[in-house]
């Protein structure tokens, strides 16, 4: 029986860990009493008692959680930006790269990856590394997110407005926080130019990557991109990518459509004479982006199928 902790249980991401926990016979979750679960010494106690702690909170507070752990044997797996990029973490992104489920199983401090560098790194990482896009290609990244995304403050003052704006860009400053992150493991030389957008719906998100295929060296098609992208992820539970498209229109990009699952569809859409590629990434902020996995980490560094407790994907519709 595995003893786990979720600091911060209350919040958006906690809540949905504790849900697809909370039926599971290989799990005693310990929990904290409402009145203490902003109280330090009682959050001390449970995460020095915890075999996993998971931590749900904001980035000062998981450093704090991170500070008061003595025990040696207490692993944790936090789901806040703070340790993102930080030396002896690893990134809790298991299909990153061949065998990263391995080095997440056998670690003791997990970084859970932001919900927008995910779609980003799924795509780009396999394209640097199979030379089809240099590292230092100046890429640019865009999407739109479900509100539930900025968590517990976002969803309120969303679910209590009286006029909700149906689309609301942000990130105009082009320094969102994270930028660290998809340079590092997208391995990249140089920061994208990201700009991300919030929708009125809860949950659900949709990401674009924009690839002029023109400007590198050598002859790369869409049907290259394609390839690399499919056989990388042949065979995985979580990753798809659907066909080549070259339709104008496809069914299935509503950003809501893979809510609930732990999936990630990834949809390349190519145009030869113009040499161009649009690659759009799908999945659920709080899903994969979030509780799914912070959930597949830990059954990686539990031993347990990585898979119990989450939904795989459907194929791909596009076409
Ligand atoms: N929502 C998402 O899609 C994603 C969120 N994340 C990250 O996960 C973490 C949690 O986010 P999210 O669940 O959305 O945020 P929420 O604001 O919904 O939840 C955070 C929880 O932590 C509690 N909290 C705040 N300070 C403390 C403290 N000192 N001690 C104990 N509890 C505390 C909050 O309580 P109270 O509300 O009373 O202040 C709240 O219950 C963040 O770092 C976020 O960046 C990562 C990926 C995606
Ligand atoms: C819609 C929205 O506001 N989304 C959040 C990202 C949510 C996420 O990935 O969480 P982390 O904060 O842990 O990185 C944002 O852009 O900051």
């Amino acid at each position: 029986m595995h003893k786990i902790f979720i600091d911060g249980e209350a919040g958006t991401t906690g809540l949905q860990i504790r849900e697809r926990l909370s039926s599971r016979s290989d799990i005693t979750l310990l929990t904290i009493d409402a009145s203490e679960r902003k109280n330090p010494a009682a959050r001390a106690r449970l995460l020095n008692e915890a075999d996993v702690a998971i931590l749900c909170l904001p980035d000062d507070a998981a450093r704090e959680s991170v500070s008061m752990i003595e025990n040696p044997d207490t692993r944790v797996i936090d789901a806040s930006t703070a340790h993102r990029v930080s030396d002896g973490w690893e990134y809790g992104f298991a299909e990153m790269a061949p065998g990263h489920g391995e080095t997440i199983a056998a670690s003791k401090r997990v970084a859970n990856p932001g919900c927008w560098p995910q779609g980003l790194i799924a795509c780009v990482r396999p394209l640097v590394e199979a030379s089809l896009l240099p590292a230092d290609f100046p890429l640019t990244y865009n999407g739109i997110s479900g509100y539930s995304g900025g968590g517990r403050q976002m969803i309120e003052d969303y679910e209590n407005a009286s006029d909700q704006v149906p689309f609301i860009p942000y990130g105009l400053r082009l320094n969102h926080k994270h930028l660290p992150e998809m340079k590092a493991y997208a391995k990249l030389e140089h920061d994208p130019l990201f700009q991300p957008s919030v929708g009125n719906f809860a949950q659900g998100m949709l990401t674009f990557i924009p690839l002029q295929l023109w400007n590198l060296p050598g002859h790369v098609a869409s049907t290259d991109v394609h390839a690399v992208l499919q056989d990388r992820y042949a065979g995985e539970t979580f990753v798809s990518v659907g066909p080549l498209s070259t339709a104008d229109k496809v069914a299935g990009l509503d950003p809501r459509s893979l809510n609930g699952t732990n999936s990630m569809q990834i949809h390349v859409f190519g145009n030869d004479m113009r040499e161009q590629v649009l690659l759009a990434v799908l999945y659920d902020n709080l899903g994969k982006g979030a509780s799914g996995a912070a959930v597949q980490n830990l059954n990686l560094m539990i031993g347990a199928d990585p898979a119990t407790g989450l939904i795989g994907h459907r194929q791909s519709a596009a076409a």
